[in-house]
């Protein structure tokens, strides 16, 4: 049995550390994520969070002078040591941000360009991945007539889900969120957030938000970040009825923030 399916920890993240410059935007960070959970983070503006959830795929590499030190270990591998294949990581690491940004490409393509790109090429097999991953994201029935229609003639709403399926569709094991509602109306927040709550019970979800409710309502953990710290994390139910440190309980009252 390998260390993998020993553990629960999708994640193991011990130590970490991390700097822009001289700006040192992460301080010994230890966090473990745990398998087909949701965890969110929250914290006020600037505190680390989206800096966090980007070293977890390693899109922190495309920014430049950044420094990292300490592990962060995927299924019992320490990706900041261990030479690793980064197309196959962010398969199994998608990432989804604040506004959905579909390729100006059809529906069909955006969400085929994944699987195109591990090498999928049978016209049978992608279509079955795209009609799988839009039914996932529940966009099937609102764009089946239209799939080669530009993905940009869709709704915010509608756009958003289009890049969760883009993600899905290449199987991955997680699925990290930046702020994937702020850019949307009530409704289609809605819909995201019980297509979070369908999603996990096959993936381990991530998710940074500015919004308590939406953390409350989505999530099984919750990590309160503040100046580049994680000062705290536990149940959600626990991080919002009965925090342990008064930061937290500030934040989440609306002291500061
Ligand atoms: N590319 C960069 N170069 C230099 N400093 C950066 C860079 N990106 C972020 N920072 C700094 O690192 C700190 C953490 O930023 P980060 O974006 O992770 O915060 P955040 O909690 O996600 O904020 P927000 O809620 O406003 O999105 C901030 O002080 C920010 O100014």
């Amino acid at each position: 049995m390998t260390f993998a399916t020993l553990t629960r920890n999708v994640f193991d993240i011990k130590d970490l550390n991390l700097w822009y410059g001289e700006h040192h935007a992460l301080k010994n960070i230890n966090f473990p994520i745990i398998k087909k959970e949701v965890t969110a983070m929250i914290g006020p503006s600037g505190c680390g969070k989206s800096t966090f959830v980007k070293t977890l795929n390693l899109m922190i590499n495309y920014v430049s002078n950044v420094k990292m030190t300490g592990e962060i270990n995927f299924n019992g591998h320490n990706i900041l040591n261990e030479k690793l294949d980064l197309v196959e990581l962010r398969k199994k690491v998608g990432m989804v941000f604040q506004k959905g940004n579909p390729f100006p490409q059809s529906i069909y393509d955006n969400v085929a360009y994944g699987p195109r790109i591990h090498g999928i090429k049978k016209k049978k097999h992608l279509d079955e991945i795209v009609t799988k991953s839009l039914m996932n994201v529940a966009l099937w029935d609102e764009v089946k007539d239209r799939l080669h229609a530009p993905a940009l003639g869709l709704s915010g709403g509608q756009q958003q889900r289009l890049c969760i399926a883009r993600a899905l569709a290449t199987k991955p094991e997680v699925l990290l969120m930046d702020e994937p509602t702020s850019a949307l109306d009530p409704i289609s927040t809605l819909k995201i957030e019980e297509l979070i709550l369908e999603l996990k019970e096959k993936y381990t979800i991530v998710i940074v938000t500015h919004n308590m409710q939406q953390a409350s309502r989505v999530s099984d953990k919750t990590a309160f970040f503040l100046m580049g710290e994680l000062i705290e994390l536990d149940e959600t139910s626990k991080i919002f009825s009965n925090p342990r440190d008064e930061r937290t309980e500030g934040y989440i009252t609306g002291r500061f923030g």
